[in-house]
């Protein structure tokens, strides 16, 4: 049993997000690894150096149609009212597609343009000038010519490119390990029996999906009880064997919240607590040289501070820019009040009305999911800001596509449940439709 007893910690600091970001971007330096992998199965990975072609596409002279292969000069004499004719095996031979043009050949007739006279004869009314349908060696690609630079994520049409010129090996960037270690007396897993209190860990598996959405390797740690010694235990063998860990609740001003104090023996915190809501009690420090993001642990608060901590990592790692999301100007369906000096995240429900697009917010409570799963955009209201009018022309990100929007059917007033039959079978019928039913009284003029 642990002995030591800690003081909760009331107070938490409010730093800007940008600035807890930049420190720990700082203080995460650990040297990008690289692993050889079949080529084939590199979809999605970031090359760890230039990429050359071991050979040639095409690498022979290939038959671009089908058809014959000539020698363009025995062709010249061909017109409408001289047709020529050519001996088989002597003046042209029969190519499909693909094939290698046999030497002495230098240019291929498509099979429409001639006229068979006999097994060993055709006739053709129009010279063939030299290299028509021919894809030379190398046309699409030259032997060493480098095909990739490092740094460059691998797409369908880019394993082609490999395989075809025979890397059937590439050197891409280790996925970086990610420790996701979820904490709390109350967690038990979805399919455990349920009593008053128990709470259902799913936190982990969200992250754990976040984590090899953005390239890295998650490994999801068992659930740990709010004892200290069990917490210090997980986080030393994590630091060991991952690139950096997330250690999940337990971040905030509660009885058992310890990760902090941990945090603190073992290693350096550098932030307590961001200026937003939610998220507000983020960890952030480094035990060694690993760092270690405690997270929130009410799901809202704890999807946002992954994206605002854990993927910066990932990405510096793998050495690839931060996705953006796309924006969009939208009008206020209802006011928006704010905590100045904080940043407010606030989950938005988009309908495009009588040509416009009318945002209204979703519930802000940290614990709804729901808030999220349902979110069409989010809105970013920035510290300095008290919030915004109703009818206020406001940006916000985009977590769906603005056709998906455009095409959504928008239900106002309170919410019945024949909207969700109705919505069902709408995508049944329709795949690109949807209906959303957004809880308010009323759209603005
Ligand atoms: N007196 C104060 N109380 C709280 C404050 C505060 O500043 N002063 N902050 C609040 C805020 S904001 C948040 S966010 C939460 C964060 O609390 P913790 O990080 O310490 O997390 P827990 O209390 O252990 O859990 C809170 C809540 O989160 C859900 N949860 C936790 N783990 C999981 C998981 N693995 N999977 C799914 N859901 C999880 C669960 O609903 C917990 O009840 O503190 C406020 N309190
Ligand atoms: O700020 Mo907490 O992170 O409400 O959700």
């Amino acid at each position: 049993m642990d002995k030591i007893r800690y003081n909760r910690k009331i107070y938490l600091e409010d730093k800007p997000r940008e600035k807890a970001r930049n420190e720990v971007l700082a203080a995460f330096d650990l040297p990008q690894e690289k692993e050889w992998i079949p080529a084939a199965s590199a979809l999605g990975r970031i090359t760890a150096e230039p990429v050359f072609a071991n050979v040639s596409m095409p690498f022979y002279h290939a038959s671009a149609m089908d058809g014959i292969a000539v020698n363009a000069e025995d062709t010249y004499e061909a017109h409408e009212q001289r047709p020529l004719h050519l001996k088989m095996g002597e003046q042209f031979v029969y190519v499909d597609t693909g094939n290698a043009i046999p030497p002495h050949y230098n240019a291929v007739i498509m099979v429409e343009n001639i006229q068979v006279i006999d097994d060993e004869t055709i006739e053709i009314i129009e010279p063939a000038t030299p290299w028509q349908h021919i894809r030379p060696i190398g046309e699409d690609i030259v032997q060493e010519e480098m095909l990739f630079t490092q740094g460059h994520q691998l797409r369908p049409a880019d394993l082609g490119a490999l395989l075809a010129t025979q890397v059937t090996e590439v050197a891409v960037v280790k996925k970086p390990m990610v420790t996701i270690i979820p904490t709390g007396n109350e967690l038990v897993s979805a399919d455990a029996s349920l009593s008053l209190g128990r709470i259902i860990e799913f936190n982990g598996t969200v992250f754990s999906s976040y984590v090899e959405d953005w390239g890295g390797q998650p490994y999801l740690h068992p659930i740990v009880k709010d004892e200290p010694e069990k917490i210090r235990e997980a986080l030393l063998e994590a630091v060991e064997t991952s690139d950096m860990v997330v250690i999940n609740a337990g971040s905030s001003a509660g009885s058992k919240d310890y990760t902090v104090h941990i945090l603190e023996e073992l290693g350096t915190v550098f932030t307590h607590g961001v200026a937003t809501r939610p998220g507000k009690p983020v960890i952030l420090g480094k035990i060694k040289d690993k760092v270690v993001v405690g997270v929130p642990g009410y799901p809202v608060s704890a999807y946002m501070a992954m994206e605002w901590f854990v993927r910066p990592l990932v990405c510096k790692y793998l050495g690839v820019p931060e996705p953006e999301r796309p924006k969009l100007k939208v009008k206020l369906g209802r006011r928006i009040v704010s905590t100045m000096g904080a940043e407010d995240f606030v989950r938005m429900n988009i309908g495009y009305v009588d040509g416009q697009f009318v945002a209204n917010p979703l519930t802000r409570a940290a614990g709804v999911t729901m808030s999220l799963v349902r979110a069409d955009g989010l809105l970013v209201v920035p510290p300095e800001e008290l919030g915004y009018e109703q009818g206020d022309i406001v940006e916000v990100e985009l977590y769906r596509p603005v056709e998906e929007i455009m095409n959504a059917i928008v239900f106002s007033g309170s919410h019945d449940l024949t909207i969700d039959l109705l919505s069902s079978q709408l995508k049944r019928q329709r795949t690109d439709m949807k209906i959303v039913s957004s809880h308010v009284a009323a759209w603005p003029d």
